[in-house]
């Protein structure tokens, strides 16, 4: 079957139950967010649906195949992460480090000009290009977090999975990264987004996966997910929901229930 598959998924990390039998799924062509509170499992979820943690039982499927059996080239090649820090402690240039993001997809030969345009449209899509000579770390939070998005970008993976890719970003730039993830499923990917904003969530998201304690809360369409008793049960806080003129749902929290 296609898609990310997820079944009975189990961690254990410093010998604390870190996901405790997860079930989710998610497809290709939408933008899944998964959202919780701190210490919830999110990125703990994340890493083991790219591979960097191994689970202690459950499985992940990927297309109809087992994820720990799939070649890691391929895998790198399917699977673009953004991690949740921002830390770079390397001395590259910015146009060098995006580029690397392209590795996985480069051929024998190596760089070719469709290579070169993936990297271009990466920075651009994430308006970094006028940093394309400036040592990363010369680079405020932001700029940097907008780079690493553009070094997962530029391999146009078939899944992108980002660890709260909004975090230290301006307004502009968080509707562009929106955006940006919108139209990267509407070019067949999947996209699995971990975001603490709900407001943002509701805005990008087809599917909200509603994570509290290792544990699923609740997973669905927004409207059905991202109400004040989910809410509630799953942050503590109790919240106003409404709707824009535009039709744009908003979630704001009042306070702790
Ligand atoms: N190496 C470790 N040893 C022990 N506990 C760990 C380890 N790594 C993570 N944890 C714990 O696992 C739980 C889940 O962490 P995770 O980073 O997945 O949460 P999260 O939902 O992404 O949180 P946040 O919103 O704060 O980023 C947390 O309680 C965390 O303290």
């Amino acid at each position: 079957m296609n898609g990310l598959l997820v079944r009975a998924l189990r961690l254990s990390l410093g010998g604390t139950a870190v996901l405790g039998g997860i079930d989710a799924s998610f497809a290709r062509g939408r933008v899944a967010a998964v959202l919780g509170p701190n210490g919830a499992g999110k990125s703990s979820l994340l890493a083991c649906l790219a591979s960097l943690r191994a689970p202690d039982s459950g499985t992940i499927m990927l297309d109809g195949q087992a994820l720990a059996a799939i070649d890691p080239r391929d895998r790198a090649r399917r699977i673009g992460l953004l991690p949740q820090t921002a830390d770079v402690h390397w001395d590259v240039d910015v146009a060098t480090l995006v580029a690397l993001g392209r590795y996985p997809r480069r051929g024998r030969w190596g760089e070719s000009d469709e290579d070169r345009a993936a990297v271009a449209r990466a920075m651009a899509a994430t308006d970094v290009t006028r940093f394309a000579d400036r040592r990363v770390e010369t680079l405020s939070g932001g700029e940097r977090g907008r780079v690493l998005l553009a070094r997962v970008l530029a391999g146009e993976p078939e899944w992108l999975l980002a660890d709260e890719p909004l975090a230290s970003l301006d307004p502009a730039h968080q509707l562009d990264v929106l955006d940006r993830l919108r139209a990267v499923a509407g070019e067949g990917a999947g996209v699995v987004v971990v975001l603490h904003d709900l407001n943002q969530a509701a805005r990008v998201a087809d599917d909200v996966v509603l994570m509290r304690g290792g544990r699923i809360v609740a997973a669905g369409a927004p409207e059905t997910v991202l109400t004040p008793a989910l809410i509630a049960q799953t942050y503590g806080v109790e919240a106003h929901v409404g709707h824009t003129p535009e039709g744009q749902r908003y979630v704001i929290p009042v306070r702790r229930t």
